[in-house]
This record gives C-alpha cells, structure tokens and sequence, in this order.
C-alpha cells in the first residue's frame, strides 16, 4: 500500500449515529437531482427553444472550458488513487473525453476523437470557429473560477470525495436525452451531425455512474462520511448552478424563471 502521509485519507470520524443502508444511502444522493442545472433557468431557456443563436453559441464556448476540466480532473483522481481495479475503470474517462491513438504494427492507426472533439464539432455545428472556441476567448470569468474549483478539488480531496464530486453525473443522461429531444425542433438550423456529443454521452454516462456510485456506496461507510459525500454532491452541484448563473447574467435568460431554486 502507498504510503498514507503521500496521499490524503478518506477520514474516519465516527458519531455513533448508525449508518444509512446502501439503499438509502443512494437514495438521499439522488434525492439532491432536485439542485441539478437542468432547472437553471438558463437550462430552461436552452432546451425549451427560447435561446437565440448568440446565446447558444455563448453557451458551448463556455461549456468548452469544463469540457477540457473533465480529463484534467479525472488525471488527479487517479494521481491520488492507489487502487488498481478502479484506476482500471476510471481510465476510460480519460480515454472518452480525450480520445486516443494507437499505431499498429502494420501501420494502421486505431483512433477515437474523443469528447472534446465532439463538442468543437457542436461548437462549428452552431456557428462558431474552432479558433474561438479553443483559444478559450469567450470563457467568462466565473465559469473559469467555478470549473477551476472542481480541479482544485479533484487535486487536493481524497481519491475517494473526488469520485463522489462527479455524481452530478447521476442527472446528466436526462439533460442530455433532454436536448437531443427538443433541440432539433427548436433549433433546426443546427445540423444534427452537431449533437453527437449529447448521443455519446447517453451511453458512456449510465456506466460513469455505476462505477461512480459503486466506489461512493463502498467507501463512504459510517454515518458522518455519508454525509460528507451529500455535502460534496451539493458542492459540485454548485459549481454547475454558478456556471449557469454567470452565463444568464451575461447572456440574459429571455424572461425564463426557475422551474425550481436550488436546495
Ligand atoms: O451537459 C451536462 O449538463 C453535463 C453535466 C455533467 C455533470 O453533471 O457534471 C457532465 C456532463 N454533462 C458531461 O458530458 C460529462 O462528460 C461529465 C463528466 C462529469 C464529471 O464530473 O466527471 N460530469 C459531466
């Protein structure tokens, strides 16, 4: 085992108070769904047709910035992680998102483009270039502070509270079926090939979140660590709800309201 003063502990304080059932416990993770962006006003206004271009466009650029996060983020988690089975697991992130490529003996290549190539291509798909998307222009202050939170966190957590701050992703097959659903009618200007991102994303995400959960549900045993993990899903939530809200203050919301406030 690696040894504990190279790398943070998950602590092991203990109240007494019993412990939830996994089920339970489970169930008071997803009870905190009702916090998730998809109830952002801004959200609101995107996947129900009320979004100009220019705030369409507004949002991919941004987004761009927690897109390029997520491999960063899942490199520190398994920096931190001594356990072989997950890392295992976990390197699959990094492989979606990046992409990859392997040349073969013969010479032939085998190669994915990854997540973030997917969403440039909803980026040029909506009308922007790839030069202002990459070169990051059009990222707004506050998205960069909230998404440099979450690799901050990533960095400095226990291996284990990192993999419970991407839970938010327990909500996000529905936000993206819910664009793949509403976009095309609402937006027909944006060619289809565009939205690949949110087609991908609704198979690779059901099983992110098992594995997830999985490492959450077991590691996370006594009452006062449950707890904790509910308190780094809200704070992660957070920094979705925050995006948003800088995002609808730059780019205006159109008079949508909150279907729901956050918790
Ligand atoms: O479009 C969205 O609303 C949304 C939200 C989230 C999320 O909940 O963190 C992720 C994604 N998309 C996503 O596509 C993605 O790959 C992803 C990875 C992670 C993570 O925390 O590791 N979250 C998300």
């Amino acid at each position: 085992m690696i040894r504990a003063d190279l790398l943070a502990e998950l602590h092991d304080a203990d109240d007494g108070r019993p412990a939830w059932s996994r089920e339970e416990f489970e169930r008071q993770l997803r009870e905190n769904g009702k916090a998730y962006h998809i109830h952002h006003p801004f959200n609101v206004m995107l996947n129900t047709g009320r979004a100009t271009p220019e705030q369409i466009r507004g949002w991919v650029a941004n987004r761009y910035y927690y897109q390029i996060a997520i491999p960063v983020k899942d490199a520190a988690i398994m920096a931190n992680c001594p356990d072989r089975e997950v890392r295992r697991g976990w390197v699959q992130r990094i492989l979606d998102h990046d992409g990859f490529e392997y040349g073969l003996p013969d010479g032939e290549k085998l190669r994915d483009a990854g997540g973030i190539e997917a969403w440039i291509r909803l980026g040029e798909a909506v009308g922007l270039s790839r030069a202002e998307i990459t070169d990051l222009r059009h990222v707004l202050p506050g998205v960069r502070f909230a998404v440099d939170a979450y690799i901050n966190f990533a960095r400095r957590a226990p291996w284990q509270e990192a993999v419970c701050s991407s839970l938010t992703e327990l909500f996000a097959p529905v936000i993206h079926r819910q664009r793949l659903a509403t976009w095309p009618e609402h937006y027909p200007w944006i060619e289809s090939s565009g939205l690949e991102y949110f087609r991908n994303r609704t198979s690779q995400a059901p099983r992110d979140v098992i594995q997830g959960l999985n490492v959450t549900l077991d590691h996370f045993r006594n009452r006062v660590q449950q707890e904790r993990a509910i308190q780094i899903l809200r704070f992660k939530l957070d920094i979705l709800w925050s995006m948003n809200d800088v995002m609808a203050q730059h780019y205006g919301t159109n008079g949508v309201a909150a279907e729901r406030r956050a918790a």
